[in-house]
């Protein structure tokens, strides 16, 4: 075996180069791409691109094209041609919608067609798995190895990245200690770390619970504002105490806290979010401004965690039908649906509802 990084390790510090703002390449089986997140593009590395390239493309999701009126030829993706003098002002307009509605107009856009859109697709993929806001400035290679070494960037070959972003990353159990609680003396918290590099995960067991009998069970998602700041926009606080309560009442019961902040977006996203939806647009509508599907979960997480920790059957504490399918197409059986309905207040009320009306949530 060599010591240097696997492809997963690669993928992993592709991620953290494009936090910092470093471009990293792809390379796929004709030439390739060098890419930057927009979000981090700093002036200094887009006056070297220019004057590299005949042509830069900025890459956006459709869902970012729809609210900018630019075309998309790509189903998911759309390319968009960089006009000669763009600022690093024009990249980052077109990328983040904050200013949407004071400068509406930032095109007329063109957008490419034809061609292999694969690379471009997977920069976005891997833009996104960093938590950044999915919008990539490209400029075509061909010859990626060569660019790479010279410039000292990291590579990712697309096949192998293609293949991480579908697979879901093995989750490793590292510890669990006991932890008591006030909903249950009996509490032990489990920690499973990821092995391409991302985020930690948590699962919090009260009692011990039987592996032979459905056990109650919540599928909790990072909630910052919710959970720790007493938020009043969402329901996330008062349900993960009421789980935890209801648990410490039962006995037993298993609570995974996922690190899906935002519902996979991340923190400074859904603050990006929050923004929006100050400007009068609801939970569904600010993500998609933003470039985002309503939900960037990976529910796999859940149903890996479960099984490790040697569940099979779980009742269910959720309002979310997404869930319940979710766990049994991993191979888990819910034998119960416990609603969690706690937490309404005035400023939630409308987000509860939206969730009901556009997905799918359980009233
Ligand atoms: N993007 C985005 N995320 C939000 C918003 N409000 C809350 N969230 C996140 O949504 C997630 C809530 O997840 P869960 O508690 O699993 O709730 P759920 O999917 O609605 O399902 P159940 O509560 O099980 O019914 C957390 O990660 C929150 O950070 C928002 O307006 N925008
Ligand atoms: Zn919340």
């Amino acid at each position: 075996m060599r010591l240097g990084p696997t492809p997963v390790e690669r993928l992993a510090r592709a991620r953290a180069d494009l936090r910092m703002g470093v471009p990293v390449v792809l390379g796929g089986p004709s030439g390739g791409l060098v890419f930057l997140a927009a979000e981090t593009l700093d002036p200094a590395r887009l006056a070297q691109l220019t004057a590299m390239a005949a042509h830069l493309t900025l890459v956006i999701t459709t869902r970012r094209a729809a609210t900018l009126k630019a075309r998309a030829y790509d189903g998911d993706i759309a390319r968009l041609r960089v006009p000669a003098d763009a600022s690093p002002g024009w990249v980052h307009a077109v990328a983040n919608p904050a200013d949407d509605l004071k400068s509406p107009m930032k095109g007329p856009f063109q957008s490419l067609r034809g061609g292999d859109a694969a690379p471009h697709r997977a920069a976005i993929a891997i833009t996104k798995s960093a938590r950044l806001l999915p919008a990539v400035l490209t400029m075509e290679l061909s010859d990626p190895a060569a660019f790479a070494a010279e410039h000292g960037l990291t590579m990712v070959l697309l096949a192998e990245a293609e293949t991480a972003i579908q697979a879901s990353s093995p989750l490793n159990p590292v510890v669990s200690a006991r932890v008591p609680l006030d909903v249950s003396e009996a509490g032990r918290v489990h920690v499973f770390r990821p092995e391409d590099g991302g985020e930690e995960h948590y699962a919090i067991e009260i009692g011990a619970p039987a592996r032979n009998t459905p056990v109650l069970a919540r599928l909790h998602s990072a909630c910052f504002t919710g959970d720790l700041l007493g938020s009043l926009k969402c329901d996330c606080g008062p349900q993960l105490r009421g789980a935890l309560a209801q648990m410490g009442r039962e006995g037993a019961g298993v609570l995974l806290y996922l690190n899906q902040e935002g519902r996979g977006i991340g923190l400074a996203n859904k603050m990006r979010a929050y923004s929006l939806q100050d400007q009068g647009f609801d939970t569904v509508e600010a993500n998609h401004r933003l470039g985002f599907e309503d939900d960037e979960r990976d529910f796999r997480l859940g149903a890996s965690i479960l099984k490790q920790m040697g569940f099979s059957q779980v009742r269910l504490m959720t309002n979310n039908p997404a869930k319940l399918a979710m766990l049994a197409a991993n191979g888990l059986t819910v034998t119960e649906r416990v609603p969690l309905k706690v937490g309404e207040t005035g400023h939630n009320a409308h987000y509860l509802a939206t969730k009901a009306a556009k997905s799918g949530h359980l009233l």
